[in-house]
């Protein structure tokens, strides 16, 4: 009987952002260091693994981060909530084929957002 299960791979980069519409200090222009996971499921192959842990790794830094790091996200990503931002990372994902489930995207160390396909 083939199982089904889910893979996580951890990230993190710094990049800044500003919402103009926010009521506070957000409104200015201010950093994060984003903490992302990256969620894939599917079945469990012959070999005993869903994906390779390294192709989940290369194709998110080389998709994502090596993209998102060091920069403004307001230049890629209108209006970049953590919402927006997560949502940005798993249609990207999901456009490059990988079997991505869930993406939870940490803005600081106390607030999250989820998002899934
Ligand atoms: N649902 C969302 N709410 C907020 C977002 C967001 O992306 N989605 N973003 C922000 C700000 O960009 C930023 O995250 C600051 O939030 P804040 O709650 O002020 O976080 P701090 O830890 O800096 O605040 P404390 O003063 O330490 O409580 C705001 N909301
Ligand atoms: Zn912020």
């Amino acid at each position: 009987m083939t199982r089904t299960a889910s893979v996580t791979r951890s990230f993190s980069f710094d990049a800044a952002h500003q919402l103009p519409w926010h009521p506070g200090k957000c409104a200015r222009l201010h950093g994060h260091t984003y903490r992302l996971e990256v969620t894939a499921t599917g079945p469990v192959g012959t070999n005993g693994i869903v994906i390779d842990f390294a192709d989940l790794k290369s194709a998110v830094e080389r998709d994502l981060i090596d993209r998102l790091d060091h920069t403004l996200l307001n230049d890629s990503i209108d209006n970049p909530t953590a919402e927006r931002v997560a949502l940005h990372i798993l249609d990207t994902l999901v456009q490059r084929g990988l079997p991505v489930t869930r993406i939870r995207l940490w803005e600081t160390p106390d607030c999250c957002v989820e998002v899934h396909p």
